[in-house]
């Protein structure tokens, strides 16, 4: 596997930086794929992941045939009158998101069967709010040899309220319901920008949601969908990565058609930090201070600060004046990160989900390891503004969410490179 060697302490990011599509999008509307019985679902703006990869070989092993063209980042997700009822471990394990294929193979073949997904180093990540809900739709629930096992000879609509609101379970249901008999309400339903992508390619589609966005959403049950275009939302956790980059750096970066709408409590939170934002005709100019402020930071649904930016966000609290707070309230094991930090020179307390982050401007470069997707990005943002030089390793996390991350940036100024990691490390 490879390796990224940043040298760092005196780089401010500088110049304008494209944003993907989300990963977090993307992988569920491959999922709605299935729910076609006829023509073709055309996704463009897909970003080249190894998550995209993986949700690619699970849809096409269950019917929907995939052809993703990279280079004009477009997948053609071609129907079949028939799907499989079977979702197999090997696909299934390698991503906690395949889980959301549950919903529409459960809609469209009256029973699924489903391998149970891995867990995560971020947390232990239950999927009861999914069963419970098919299960208030109708469906008999089993467990079997690691497989999930859903039945019913019909889905019926249901009025289903989620304990939590989980981006996952908000998306099967929905799933779930596009082809249910009737009328299904969720209550207390995630909000997230993604949950609105995936209706508005759903309702292209031939499905009738409404409320996404919103803690309430309604789905007219129909009798079957059909192909649609659907360009992905842009990845609003790419986006606030690099805008805490620029924050770190003293940077001025535009970053090019963000959406600041998606990305409010981060802005909110750079902003009492010190950092300006400008929004441009072509995007959102983020410039960093000479010096961040301290903050504290609590993680939540979406329109709280996202738990997917709490990595990122405690490199820039690792470099500010004084001492901020981070309280991670969604993942109970998402501070792994602060230990590699540590390795830097962070000084931070933790006591279980709350950790109290001691600023220093004199971090010292050093060898860390990814530890989750996120925390690979955070780790590579600090190597930016430690002094000497940070070595990143398990970039397989990195790769699931970040598209070149080092080559944008290399393009915006840092002294950053990719090798081929000698010691054969994963
Ligand atoms: C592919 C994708 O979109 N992943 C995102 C999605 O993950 P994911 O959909 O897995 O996250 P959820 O919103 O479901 O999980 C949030 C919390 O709810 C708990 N929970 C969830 C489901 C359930 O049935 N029971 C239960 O207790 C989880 O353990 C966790 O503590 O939302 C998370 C929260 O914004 C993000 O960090 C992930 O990047
Ligand atoms: C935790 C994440 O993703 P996943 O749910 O796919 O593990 C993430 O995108 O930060």
């Amino acid at each position: 596997m490879d390796k990224i060697i940043v040298k760092g302490g005196q780089t401010k990011l500088q110049g304008e930086v494209e944003i993907e599509g989300a990963k977090n999008a993307v992988l569920p509307l491959l999922a709605a794929t299935l729910l076609a019985s006829e023509g073709e679902v055309v996704l463009t703006n897909v970003p080249i992941l190894s998550d995209v990869f993986m949700m690619n070989n699970l849809v096409d092993h269950l019917g929907t045939s995939i052809s993703f063209d990279q280079e004009a980042k477009k997948i053609i997700a071609k129907a079949n009158s028939e799907i499989k009822t079977t979702a197999p471990y090997e696909y299934v394990s390698k991503m906690r998101a395949s889980i959301v294929v549950m919903g529409p193979i459960l809609a469209r073949n009256g029973q699924a069967r489903v391998s149970m997904p891995g867990g995560c180093s971020i947390g232990s990540r239950p999927i009861d709010l999914h069963l419970r809900g098919f299960e208030q739709m109708g469906a008999t629930i089993t467990q079997n040899a690691g497989y999930i096992e859903a039945k019913a000879d019909k889905l019926k609509g249901a009025h289903i309220y989620l304990d939590f609101p989980s981006v996952g379970a908000t998306q099967n249901l929905i799933l779930a319901a596009t082809l249910a008999e009737g009328v299904t309400t969720l209550e207390n339903a995630a909000r997230e920008p993604e949950i609105v992508d995936l209706a508005n390619l759903l309702n292209k589609m031939g499905a009738n949601v409404k409320g996404a966005g919103t803690d309430t959403i309604i789905i007219k049950g129909v009798e079957k969908m059909h192909g649609a275009k659907h360009s992905v939302v842009q990845d609003r956790i790419e986006a606030g990565t690099f805008m805490v980059a620029a924050a770190m750096t003293q940077g001025d970066v535009l970053i090019k058609d963000a959406i600041a709408e998606h990305n409010r409590p981060l802005i909110s939170k750079l902003s009492e930090m010190g950092v300006n934002f400008t929004q441009e005709e072509t995007g959102l100019r983020v410039v960093g201070p000479e010096k961040l402020k301290a903050t504290s930071v609590k993680t939540l649904p979406h329109p709280g600060f996202p738990t997917d930016m709490q990595s990122q966000m405690t490199a820039a609290q690792a470099i500010a004046a004084g001492e901020s707070v981070m309280v991670e309230t969604v993942f109970e094991n998402r501070f792994q990160h602060l230990e590699e930090m540590r390795r830097m020179g962070l000084e931070v307390d933790i006591t279980r989900n709350t950790a109290l982050i001691q600023g220093n401007s004199n971090l010292q470069g050093a060898a860390v390891k990814s530890t989750d997707l996120r925390a690979s990005a955070a780790l590579i943002l600090l190597g930016l503004v430690a002094k000497g030089q940070t070595t990143v390793r398990r970039l397989s996390h990195l790769d699931r969410g970040y598209y070149k991350f080092h080559e944008k940036l290399k393009a915006l100024g840092a002294d950053i490179v990719r090798v081929k990691d000698e010691d054969g490390e994963e």
